[in-house]
């Protein structure tokens, strides 16, 4: 055989096949999203996807106790009201006695060393369920949308929040979280992730199903990005970078690696993140349960697809067991 013909001499052993990935999965790499409800002794099993819960404040000590432990160095919080009444505003999101001000604080004195993300949007406080505020047709208002989510993310940083991360996809969000954080002192002791190339995905339906997030009426389609416009998610990226992200993120992933690699690309001096969403998660779940594959090995090749396309940093509900596993 010819000389340049032959490639397995360089990954026939385990060892050189790990030198062949330009990045490795680490556990640094890992963010894990937490539901925290207002019922603080709450442990909730969410059904549409498996091993999850609905945490209580009261809960999280022992939950993450056992997870730091083996190796988790960075959390994401959604705030689940399921007992306080929402309303139009959106109050319960920065309810200084509500499930995510009260999480941070905590967690923050609780463990030291954990980074703290809190995910910045309306949707799971808002009695409409959507992302941003709404004129009386039922179309958003992206000014006073942009303004509230300004604060909230402003009011989590006050808590002690490491990251804002802006889920909602409103115009111009992260310019106005910026320039509030920087404002009042917050600008360089807060990340903020931006949800930049967020698409209007089939994959949110258990997390809605977990957060109590679903719109009442019509979907994100004129907020959230078109399944095919890799254009957008391009301006978006490049449009969220000038306005002061400090991370990149794509959202969903597997069906999104292009995006990642555009994002890699394009935001070459930032952190590039992605979410494996829920119906990601779920669907894996459900491949597994039904023989068409073994559970840890999908895992590891859809996160390691991820981590290939040039994502540094993967939000995934398969921490706990990552954290395992490496
Ligand atoms: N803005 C809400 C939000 N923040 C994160 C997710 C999805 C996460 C997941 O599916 O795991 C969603 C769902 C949505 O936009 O409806
Ligand atoms: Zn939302
Ligand atoms: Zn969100």
């Amino acid at each position: 055989m010819d000389i340049s013909s032959i490639l397995q001499g360089g990954y026939h052993h385990a060892l050189p096949r790990t030198w062949q990935a330009k990045q490795q999965l680490t556990k640094s790499m890992l963010m894990y999203p937490i539901f925290v409800t207002d019922e603080a002794d709450a442990r909730v099993e969410i059904p549409s996807l498996p091993g999850q819960c609905r945490w209580g404040v009261n809960r999280l000590e022992a939950f993450l106790a056992a997870l730091v432990k083996k190796g988790l160095q960075s959390v994401i919080l959604f705030g689940v009201p399921v007992k306080s009444s929402k309303d139009a505003r959106g109050t319960l999101a920065d309810d200084p006695t509500g499930p995510v001000i009260s999480a941070v604080k905590l967690l923050r004195a609780l463990f030291p060393d954990l980074y703290i993300a809190c995910d910045v949007c309306l949707c799971e406080y808002t009695d409409h369920g959507h992302c941003g505020y709404l004129n009386p047709d039922g179309t958003i208002d992206n000014t006073s949308s942009v303004a509230r989510l300004a604060e909230v993310a402003l009011n989590y940083a006050k808590a002690g929040a490491h990251c804002v991360a802006p889920s909602d996809m409103m115009d111009g969000r992260v310019k106005a979280i910026k320039r509030s954080l920087i404002e009042a002192g917050y600008g360089n002791g807060c990340t903020l992730m931006s949800y930049s190339a967020k698409f209007a995905s089939a994959m949110y339906g258990p997390f809605r199903d977990a957060a109590g997030s679903a719109p009442s009426f019509g979907n994100r389609k004129c907020y959230q990005l078109p399944v095919g416009a890799r254009g957008l998610a391009r301006r978006a990226i490049v449009r969220d970078m000038g306005e002061g992200a400090d991370i990149i993120m794509v959202k969903p992933s597997l069906p999104y690696l292009d995006i990642i690699a555009d994002a890699a690309q394009l935001a070459a001096d930032h952190p590039i993140a992605c979410y494996q969403v829920s119906g990601e998660f779920a669907m894996i779940h459900a491949g597994a349960a039904a023989g068409v594959y073994d559970l840890k090995t999908m895992a590891f090749e859809s996160v390691e697809g991820m981590v290939r396309a040039g994502a540094t940093l993967i939000v995934t509900y398969f921490t706990p067991e990552f954290l395992e596993w490496l």
